[in-house]
């Protein structure tokens, strides 16, 4: 049962996102057994797993893209889902690429622009509305994605293995802005990887799953520097909890 619901609740407290019990099946392959998670407002979660353990699949459950076979998902707010490839149209300017949700949508011509026009600065792509997605770094590409699912919505973002296909310096840089982004537009975050430094850097809490069938093996919040990410970085306790997740995972 998929029930979507584009107002916010009475209850402020009710998770954005509820997945209970969640099991699917294509043909004889079983790739989800039991997934329960809750997305609370303003949350950065990660869903970390191994590779083909059935995370895509989560995310096309969540968005209505495939049905799952049981359990009961509750969505609060709209969604945006940015997928690995950066999937900008090659013939069309960044203005017209990020814009292309709310022209979808059927908002107006100078509402669209302004809007782009508001944000580009923030992700720093001011300067750039007029050239092709072929004549930016992987980087700025990703930027210019990540503005495009935000456009299509600013509650919850799904970000699929948004930057495994980076360099690790630009990796780490886009991280680091990711936080920073999230910080300035205050929205709620669920993030796909199985990157285990990805997910301790970002998460306020990180689902580890099993190989396929794939059940939730722990839910963990990550409880120490809150309030700065970047200290995580060198933090022993990552080191720690590096190693529990690698046990998990193992
Ligand atoms: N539409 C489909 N029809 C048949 N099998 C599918 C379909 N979608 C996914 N699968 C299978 O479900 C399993 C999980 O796939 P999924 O893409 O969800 O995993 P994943 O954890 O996201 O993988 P990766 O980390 O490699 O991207 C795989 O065995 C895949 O082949």
């Amino acid at each position: 049962m998929h029930i979507p619901m584009n107002s916010y609740p009475n209850n402020e407290d009710l998770p954005l996102i509820s997945a209970e019990s969640i099991k699917k099946s294509f043909g004889e392959i079983k790739v989800l057994k039991d997934i329960s998670i809750k997305v609370n407002k303003g949350e950065f979660v990660t869903l970390l797993g191994p590779s083909g353990c059935g995370k895509t699949t989560i995310f096309n459950i969540i968005t209505g893209l495939v049905r799952e076979d049981e359990g009961k998902i509750t969505i609060r707010g709209t969604m945006g889902y940015m997928q690995q490839k950066d999937l900008l149209l090659p013939w069309k300017t960044i203005m017209d690429n990020v814009a292309l949700p709310l022209i979808l949508k059927g908002v107006g011509k100078s509402t669209w622009e302004a809007r782009v026009r508001k944000y580009l600065p923030v992700v720093g792509l001011e300067g750039y509305e007029e050239k092709y997605p072929s004549q930016l770094s992987g980087g700025m590409r990703q930027r210019a994605s990540f503005l495009r699912t935000f456009m299509a919505s600013e509650d919850i973002m799904l970000l699929d293995e948004a930057f495994a296909s980076l360099d690790s310096i630009t990796k780490e840089n886009m991280q680091k802005w990711l936080l920073e982004m999230k910080n300035r537009l205050n929205n709620t975050i669920l993030l796909i990887t199985h990157d285990i430094d990805e997910a301790i850097f970002l998460s306020d809490k990180i689902y580890v799953l099993s190989q396929k069938p794939s059940t939730i093996k722990k839910e963990i919040s990550v409880d120490f520097c809150k309030e700065d990410k970047l200290e995580r970085l060198l933090s022993p306790q990552s080191l720690l909890l590096k190693q529990e997740i690698l046990g998990l995972l193992g």
